[in-house]
């Protein structure tokens, strides 16, 4: 091609056109240094600003992250949920907007604050403001949003907050946690490769130590016990013992044993493993049982004189009957015995171990002694005081005129809360649907049966031991 510009703009026109075009590049070269330059002093502006604010600012700023995206790990989400449950009772208190939140195993939904909301809390005199926050996720993941609680603090309570604070949140949000959480029963069972424990379903059962018929003071003196059992954790690493406590509850049928467990386990709220003794095949499964039983546990083994290797097995040893015959495959009272003292609980927890029985005569003393049974919880007929709380649980009443008579009665009668329940049930649609007052006429009417009854029954004694000595 023949290059015809020189002909149109002669040489002038052609070096004017140079210097045109050097010029041009020169001003994009600046303009791209100087947006380059502008970008980064920005940036480096900023950067020094929001330093300068920072280091102004009074207060510190703590993130718990909602999970691992930023690679922290499974840990990292621990700590949010118990900032979350520990957070959730304040915010029912304080916060405008909520969330309920349903979590998996918890009883009842969790509620926290909604994002941009928050809520303050206040520990030793250090006043702390905790808030969600919301941001968009990276430039890998945009559609993520990243959730974080946000706790603010002044920075010279900063000892205080991170050196006990955090702790407390941390600790105080497990706990809630744990009593929040939907209690199970498990159960053993027997197989040809061994035995396990099968969850048999949630523990839902309704006992509360406040509906439990007993004596005030006794009641209070069990949950004081159990609320420390529970709350051990420095003293039974202090003292360097498993962490564990044995109850033994003793008394007739129908005086609220079963009941009293149930209660156990809904204050303490500890999942309930039930042993059936007589099930376990050998002390080599129980032992296994036993080594799998979780912290935060209550083990339970009902009516423990009723598997014949266990009571008062040392008499028997003696008299030489039971020990020629032993084999490998039974569990005896020392397999049991070293079971028992073998459980160790971590110490992120305890376990509790509770037996009843209907003849604590029938118990080798081995078993009986502290350290294996710790306390020893007698079980009895129904007293005055019992009966006020049944009258209350099934009928609502606290005052009756009927009630001074009743309390004659219950003198010289023995009936176990069981029976009473039974009188005073019928209101509640179950059976005739007779009134309170009624139910209390009724009452008495078997409490006078059963003191004729008694009556009877001791004239007749008493006729037999004189004809004896005649
Ligand atoms: N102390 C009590 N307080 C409240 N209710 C009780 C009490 N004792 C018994 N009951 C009532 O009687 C029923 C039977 O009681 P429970 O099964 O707890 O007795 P138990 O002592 O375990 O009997 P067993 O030795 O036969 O197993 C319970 O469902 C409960 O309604």
């Amino acid at each position: 091609m023949v290059n015809i510009l020189p002909f149109f703009m002669g040489q002038e026109g052609m070096s004017q056109m140079g210097v045109g075009m050097a010029i041009a590049a020169s001003m994009v070269v600046l303009s791209m240094f100087q947006q380059f330059l502008l970008t980064h002093l920005r940036g480096y502006i900023e950067w020094f600003i929001g330093k300068l604010f920072k280091s102004m600012d009074p207060n510190v700023k703590i993130r718990f992250t909602e999970d691992s995206m930023d690679g922290s790990g499974p840990r990292n989400h621990e700590a949010y949920s118990a900032v979350e449950t520990y957070l959730s009772a304040k915010c029912a208190a304080q916060a405008p907007s909520l969330k309920a939140n349903s979590v998996r195993d918890v009883r009842n939904p969790v509620l926290c604050v909604d994002v941009g909301e928050g809520v303050s809390d206040e520990f030793n005199g250090v006043k702390v403001w905790w808030s969600l926050v919301e941001e968009q996720g990276d430039s890998y993941c945009v559609s993520r949003k990243k959730r974080y609680y946000a706790l603010k603090f002044p920075k010279r309570k900063r000892d205080t907050v991170v050196g006990e604070y955090l702790g407390h949140v941390m600790d105080e949000g497990k706990a809630v946690a744990a009593r929040n959480r939907q209690l199970k029963l498990y159960s053993n069972t027997s197989t040809r490769d061994g035995d396990y424990w099968n969850c048999i379903r949630d523990f839902n059962h309704p006992a509360k130590f406040e509906t439990l018929a007993m004596e005030e003071e006794r009641k209070e003196d069990i949950i004081d016990d159990l609320i420390r059992f529970s709350a051990g954790r420095e003293y039974y690493r202090r003292i360097g013992k498993p962490w564990k406590r044995g109850y033994l509850l003793h008394g007739p049928p129908g005086t609220g044993k079963s009941t009293m467990i149930a209660a156990m386990a809904n204050l303490l709220s500890y999942d309930v493993y039930d042993l059936e003794l007589t099930a376990v095949q050998s002390n080599a499964d129980l032992k296994r049982l036993m080594n799998r039983i979780p912290c935060n546990s209550i083990l339970v083994i009902e009516d423990i004189d009723c598997s014949s290797e266990i009571t008062n097995q040392r008499e028997k040893n003696n008299q030489g009957d039971k020990g020629a015959r032993r084999t490998q495959e039974e569990v005896t009272l020392s397999g049991l015995l070293n079971c028992i003292d073998g459980l160790f609980s971590a110490s992120d927890g305890g376990i509790l171990m509770v037996f009843t029985t209907n003849h604590v005569e029938l118990l080798d003393k081995a078993l009986l002694r502290t350290g294996r049974m710790d306390k020893h919880i007698e079980m009895s007929y129904c007293g005055f005081e019992a009966f006020r709380i049944l009258a209350k649980n099934y009928l609502g009443i606290e005052e009756h005129e009927l009630f001074g008579r009743i309390e004659e009665l219950f003198k010289e009668s023995r009936i176990t809360p069981a029976d009473v329940a039974e009188e005073l049930i019928a209101r509640s649609g179950i059976g005739e649907d007779r009134g309170g007052e009624d139910c209390l006429n009724k009452l008495i009417q078997v409490l006078e049966e059963k003191q004729r009854e008694e009556a009877e029954a001791e004239a007749e004694a008493e006729a037999g031991e004189n004809g004896e000595c005649k």
